[in-house]
């Protein structure tokens, strides 16, 4: 059997490399168009920091996992064919803000019906809007080739920063095929991939169109919970209720559970926005408007939550930033990843940028290049010379908060906690604040050294 799957990113490189680990009599090529991306899974220095992955593609790779930029080859050659391309939103034209971009996907399936030559399995594993199997399967049929093809959907629900644990030992993995013998023949083919090392009860099987939307349907359903606890972490804020203990109380329930009421300065993440808005933009295209707005409600308050955040630093802070260094603690949108993408601290930093506060950033992972790239792409550059703005970013958190007005913490990195805030209160501007925009610090014995210390949804 061998396994082929285009697009070698946070998805594809370590569910690729998960499969080769598991299943020694599989061979697995992971291929992209982005050379340098491929020369760095080929290193000792892979792409992504995901706790445990160096050991897992250490592993198998050279043996029966490989990386490179040949696509044609690897899709030649392979039995079965995962697409793991990225599906961010569209921002021009139709559906602009909203819409999945999916010109990625259609040139992988204009690229897989040009050069197969047997009978192939196309599995979609990047997150499409539902009914995204049919376009492909009308693309790879539109070749005129002799060869049969069957679409399936087995979208990922890894997380960034446990990607290895997630898929060491799945809640579930989910195949939807087509209801036909060739269909029923296809799924059993990627349930025998899985159920290497995934019990086989954990295996759902289910249509094409269900797969699909069950995807957008789980991640909006976990981005909601975010959001309305955010929402509740306000009305905290407002009458001296403690968000965490309200959630602790909630989340006993076991209808509720505990998981995902964690307030904070916001949802980050390369996909709960964009895939909220995909859904949003087909209940619309399906004409469901108020299906849509309900769920668009979640990435409103998101927004509101983020804004607010801000809203309240420059209050606290004597209704003005302007020339004060402020030192945020954490870039990435989460801990245990280098991943940047729609990470609150973009937009934190973009909104204290505009009110012309000196920003110092340091994060454990995300280098500086990222940083400033991040923020040039939200427009915090000087139009006029190009020359950026007041951003500075550290190696060291204690060399980040010096002469600080405030410390505000982005990201919940381990490390933060353990950090000696004494000394960092030593080396700041007094009064000096600090806001946790996670609530991973003891507020109270921020105060007893002398901070005025304030988190989210925190009396
Ligand atoms: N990042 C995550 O944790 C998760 C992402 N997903 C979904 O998985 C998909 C991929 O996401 P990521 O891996 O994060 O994206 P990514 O941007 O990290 O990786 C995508 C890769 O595809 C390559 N690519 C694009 N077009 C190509 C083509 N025509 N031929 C060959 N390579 C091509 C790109 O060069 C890039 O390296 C998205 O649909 C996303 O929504 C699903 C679950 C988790
Ligand atoms: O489709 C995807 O891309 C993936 O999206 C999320 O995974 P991910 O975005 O990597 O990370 P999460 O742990 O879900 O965190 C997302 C954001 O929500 C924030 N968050 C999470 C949990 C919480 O209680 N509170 C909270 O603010 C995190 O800090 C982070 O910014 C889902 O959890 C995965 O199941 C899914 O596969």
């Amino acid at each position: 059997m061998k396994i082929c799957c285009i697009g070698a990113g946070y998805v594809g490189g370590p569910t690729m490399a998960m499969i080769a680990h598991k299943c020694d009599d599989i061979q697995v090529t992971v291929v992209d168009i982005n050379e340098k991306r491929i020369a760095a899974w080929n290193s000792d220095e892979l792409p992504i920091f995901e706790p445990g992955l160096d050991d897992v593609v250490k592993h198998a790779r050279g043996k029966n996992l490989f990386f490179t930029t040949e696509v044609d080859k690897g899709i030649r050659e392979a039995d079965i064919i995962f697409i793991s391309v990225n599906t961010p939103t569209k921002t021009y034209g139709v559906g602009a803000g909203k819409a999945a971009d999916l010109k990625y996907i259609e040139l992988c399936a204009r690229r897989i019906a040009e050069v197969a030559e047997d009978d192939k399995i196309v599995v979609e594993k990047s997150t499409l809007p539902v009914r995204t199997a049919e376009s492909i399967r009308r693309i790879l049929e539109g070749a005129g080739k002799s060869i049969k093809f069957q679409v399936l959907s087995n979208p990922e629900f890894l997380a960034e920063g446990t990607a290895v644990e997630d898929l060491e030992a799945p809640d579930r993995v989910l195949i939807g095929g087509e209801d036909s013998e060739a269909g029923d023949k296809a799924v059993q083919a990627l349930v025998d991939v899985y159920a290497h090392w995934v019990p086989r009860e954990r295996i759902l099987t289910t249509n094409v169109w269900s797969s699909e939307l069950s995807k957008l349907t789980a991640n909006a359903f976990l981005a909601q919970r975010i959001s309305s606890i955010n929402a509740i972490s306000e009305l905290c804020e407002a009458t001296g209720a403690d968000v965490d203990q309200v959630a602790h109380a909630i989340g006993t329930d076991s209808r509720v559970g505990p998981k995902f009421l964690k307030s904070s300065v916001g949802f980050g993440g390369s996909c709960f926005q964009k895939d909220i808005l995909n859904l949003v933009y087909l209940c619309e295209h399906f004409g469901l408007p108020e299906v849509a707005a309900y769920w668009e409600q979640v990435v409103h308050m998101n927004d509101h939550q983020k804004e607010r955040f801000v809203k309240r630093i420059v209050r606290t802070l004597f209704n003005t930033v302007s020339g004060k260094k402020i030192a945020v603690l954490g870039f990435a949108f989460k801990k245990d990843t280098n991943d940047t993408r729609e990470s609150p601290a973009i937009y934190v930093c973009r909104d204290l940028l505009r009110e012309h506060a000196q920003v110092a950033i340091y994060d454990p992972k995300v280098n500086e290049e990222s940083v400033l790239r991040d923020l040039e792409e939200v427009g915090t550059f000087e139009p006029d010379n190009g020359k950026r703005k007041h951003v500075s970013v550290y190696q060291d958190p204690y060399e980040a908060v010096k002469d600080a007005h405030a410390v505000v913490i982005l990201t919940e990195w381990d490390e933060f906690r353990e950090l000696d805030y004494q000394r960092i209160f030593d080396t700041m501007l007094k009064p000096a604040f600090i806001f946790d925009g996670r609530n991973i610090l003891d507020l109270k014995e921020l105060r007893k050294i002398g901070f005025e210390a304030s988190g989210i949804g925190k009396p």
